[in-house]
């Protein structure tokens, strides 16, 4: 049987790091495993693409349950392909705020407070120019903000502004909400990932092997320590022993290859017939996804000439200034709409993100057999707060709209349409317009608490040599995309693994 040092599962927006990290010591031996394939391909590399990736193999294609609170299941892709979700999405670059860090150390996670995630944000990338209190030099990653924003962006700034709202220069450094522009992973009109940042560099290293189209089935567990992982690779059963191995599957994944080792809950694990190994009740919990209200749309009389993602962002702070954005409203310049919606041409959409979301679903088995998709339950709206919030988020369009910064598109506003319904019909109408944000986390969270999977040191509570590292260690979802923190928690991770941890000195 194959031996390493580390055996890497997944190689998504954290895992790559991991792995091209730990290989960067010549003296030990890494092992990367992908279940899906190479992300040099043309879809994936094309940024204007993106939604097509979504019915391709590059995307495992899982559905949500049923959910109470809309009465449908809906779509949560993840990338199945090297650079995972990071190879599939919409690229937007924001690190989040730096009180989402602060929260985390408060609930229990020692050392990820924001002056502890800084120098891995930092390191990360390569942005001359920044404000170097903030931003990094000589970093694998090269986000940029548009060259030249869309003169629909540019409305949506001037109304935000007009609507009391603050300009931001740049989102990741001190002020991280307010309107502006945000920073994308495209590199010359390329998308930028993990995987083509950090793996592919890292690659021609002799101590590096990287498997693709490898499922992991299993996690071996002997006498309280992982020594090992079974997989499947391009169909044939194997197994490799690991002095250590590092989980990366992702907020769905993690908590499903966890689940099905025998790592959980063992009352679940039990009924679904697989044999405890570890009584962890907290895996699979905490679930938690930002809600994008689609399908807001406003028709325009003058014509939208460009399509794509015009690349203007509000991240606005409703309720107080002891915590990070609540709401994220983006303006689109083409018809962002759910399946069922008609389509309405020579329209600009309004999507509204909910960023603190108070509602907590899971992840759980639906069998035993590792083949099978897991249940997933985001439980949108579940807690009643939420849908509150989302109706200001509407109130909040409104707000900007009616400053006057659209009216030489001449159009109607959908969301006026909206605030003139009565109170049950207008949270009927939010509740049919809910969709992911794609921002799934938290499902494997750091703590020292009961409920908690791993420790600060990312170490599987009650297991020996396993850790994870992904968006499933979020004790809550940052209050902005989260592709950038799951990188951040890659390089920690692998500090953490070498015994060594950075902090910020004097930045807040
Ligand atoms: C459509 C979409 C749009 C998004 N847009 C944005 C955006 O614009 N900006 C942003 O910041 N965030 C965005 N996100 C979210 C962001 O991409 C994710 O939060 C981030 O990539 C998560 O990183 P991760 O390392 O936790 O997991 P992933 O990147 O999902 O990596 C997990 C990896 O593990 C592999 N894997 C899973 N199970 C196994 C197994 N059993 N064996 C082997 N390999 C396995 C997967 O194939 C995958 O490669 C979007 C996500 C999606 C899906």
């Amino acid at each position: 049987m194959d031996k390493f040092d580390f055996v890497v599962v997944g190689g998504g927006s954290a895992g790559c790091v991991v792995a091209a990290r730990l290989s960067e010591d010549p003296g030990v031996s890494v092992l990367l495993l992908e279940a899906g394939g190479d992300e040099r391909r043309a879809d994936v590399m094309d940024p204007a693409r993106w939604e097509e990736l979504q019915d391709t193999d590059a995307n495992w294609g899982f559905e949500t349950v049923v959910q109470a609170g809309t009465g449908r299941a809906h779509p949560a892709p993840r990338g199945r392909v090297l650079g995972g979700s990071g190879s599939i999405n919409c690229m937007t670059h924001l690190r989040g705020h730096r009180l989402d860090f602060d929260h985390w150390a408060s609930l229990g996670a020692k050392g990820w407070d924001h002056a502890g995630v800084l120098p891995y944000f930092q390191r990360s990338e390569h942005v001359p120019g920044g404000d170097p209190r903030y931003r990094g030099t000589g970093g694998p990653l090269r986000p940029r903000a548009p060259g030249e924003p869309h003169r629909l962006g540019e409305a949506f700034v001037q109304g935000a502004l007009s609507a009391g709202h603050r300009r931001t220069g740049d989102f990741n450094a001190a002020e991280m909400s307010g309107v502006g522009h945000p920073e994308s992973l495209v590199l010359d009109g390329s998308r930028e990932s993990t995987a083509t940042a950090y793996l592919r560099p890292a690659m021609a290293r002799k101590n590096l092997t990287v498997r693709t189209q490898s499922t992991a089935l299993r996690l071996t567990v002997r006498d309280g320590r992982c020594d090992g992982v079974e997989y499947l690779r391009d169909g044939v059963r194997e197994s490799v022993s690991a002095g250590e191995v590092i989980l990366c599957a992702g907020a769905v994944g993690s908590p499903h290859r966890l689940l099905l080792s025998g790592i959980g809950p063992a009352d679940e694990l039990a009924a679904a017939g697989v044999e405890p190994v570890c009584d962890l009740p907290g895996v699979g919990r905490n679930l938690q996804d930002h809600i994008l209200l689609a399908g807001i749309r406003y028709h325009a009389r003058r014509p939208l000439t460009a399509t794509g993602m015009d690349g203007a962002t509000l991240l606005a702070r409703t309720d107080g200034a002891d915590h990070g954005p609540d709401l994220n409203l983006c303006v689109m310049n083409f018809d962002y709409h759910l399946s069922w919606q008609q389509p309405a041409p020579d329209s600009f959409t309004f999507a509204i993100g909910h960023m603190r979301p108070a509602s907590r679903g899971s992840v759980r088995l639906a069998s035993a057999d590792p083949l099978a998709a897991p249940l997933i339950d985001p439980a949108y709206v579940r807690e009643r707060g939420d849908l509150d919030e989302l109706v200001r988020g509407v109130e909040l369009v409104d707000e900007i709209v009616r400053t006057g910064a659209f009216d030489e598109w001449d159009g109607r506003s959908d969301t006026t349409a909206m605030l003139g319904l009565g109170r049950t019909e207008l949270e009927r109408a939010v509740r049919e317009s809910i969709s992911s944000y794609f921002h799934l986390s938290g499902t494997a969270r750091i703590g020292t608490d009961d409920e908690a999977v791993v420790d600060p040191d990312l170490r599987v509570r009650g297991i020996d040599g396993l850790r994870v590292a992904d968006a499933s260690v979020m004790p809550t979802v940052v209050s902005a995309n989260t592709n950038a923190a799951s990188i951040m928690i890659g390089e920690k991770a692998a500090d953490l693994v070498r015994g060594r941890c950075l902090r910020a000195s004097s930045v807040r």
